[in-house]
């Protein structure tokens, strides 16, 4: 391995993703992420963004074969034992997802699951495990910390519940933040605080992210470099500024027409 290689945190190679009945959903998909670097996975519904993320971390759902190389922060993950996996989440990359309710059990206390990571990962118990909870909560903005600790996924609201999964995603102090829509499923304004917050939390703790979304706007306002995916390819990869100012796969071209339209049409109203 190079020093170059080395020093990856996320080194994906000809990654290929493949249905139960062999139909290729994700084909040769190569991209990497150094130590603290933003970057962004952009394209439209079905394009693979999800497979491409659940794939580098070994979170495919069952039924799907991932094949090539990902290489997270020097552990091969295609074709890795779960038990090998382990000890990678939460530590050395954890996940956001669209859904908060997909990461949070709605029968268990929001103290409990921040508290889940940090026994696994940093064997805190007692005293200890409650002040590092209530911490983990207060990052992440939300109001009375103490109370949200004893409330269970329904009894707050849907930008709190994104909060709560940031915080548990981000209890261990990850290197690499992989966000996958973490803001399509919330309303315009609790969007933007949620993005203020990751932007920051990343900022302040000098991770690296990759960020999966359909919106080119938010992809441009989160990252730095981007990769543009359609029909599970890549189509185009650069800066995004690159990609703003001069796309040159037409499905880029459209994405940016269609980014700039909303644009004018919100400047019209
Ligand atoms: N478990 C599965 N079995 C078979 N096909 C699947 C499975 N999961 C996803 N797919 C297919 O793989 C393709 C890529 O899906 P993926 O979820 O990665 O898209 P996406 O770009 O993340 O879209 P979205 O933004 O809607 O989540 C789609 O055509 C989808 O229907």
């Amino acid at each position: 391995m190079t020093g170059l290689q080395a020093a990856r945190l996320l080194d994906v190679r000809s990654l290929g993703v493949a249905a139960a009945d062999g139909t290729p959903l994700v084909h040769e998909v190569s991209l990497t992420v150094e130590p603290g670097e933003r970057v962004g996975l952009i394209g439209e519904s079905g394009s693979g963004k999800s497979l491409t993320s659940f794939a580098v971390t070994g979170l495919l759902p069952s039924g799907l074969t991932a094949s090539g190389s990902a290489i997270l922060d020097g552990v091969e993950v295609v074709g890795a034992r779960e038990r090998d996996l382990v000890p990678l989440r939460g530590r050395t990359a954890s996940v956001v997802f669209q859904e908060p309710l997909t990461a949070l059990d709605p029968l268990m206390r929001l103290g409990k699951q921040v508290a889940a990571p940090l026994k696994r990962h940093l064997g805190l118990r007692g005293a200890a495990l409650r002040s590092a909870v209530i911490d983990a909560l207060a990052e992440v903005s939300l109001p009375d910390p103490e109370r949200i600790a004893k409330a269970y996924p329904h009894e707050i609201s849907g930008g709190q519940r994104q909060r709560v999964a940031i915080a548990a995603a981000l209890a261990c102090r990850p290197r690499l933040l992989i966000a996958d829509e973490p803001t399509t499923a919330l309303d315009v304004t609790v969007q933007d605080e949620i993005l203020t917050l990751l932007d920051s939390l990343v900022a302040e703790r000098g991770m690296a992210l990759l960020f999966v979304s359909h919106d080119l706007a938010v992809v441009a306002r989160m990252t730095d470099r981007a990769l543009v995916l359609r029909h599970g390819r890549v189509v185009e990869a650069g800066p995004v500024e690159t990609l703003l100012s001069a796309p040159t796969d037409p499905y880029t071209v459209e994405l940016v027409r269609s980014a700039r339209a909303l644009d004018a049409a919100l400047e019209v109203s």
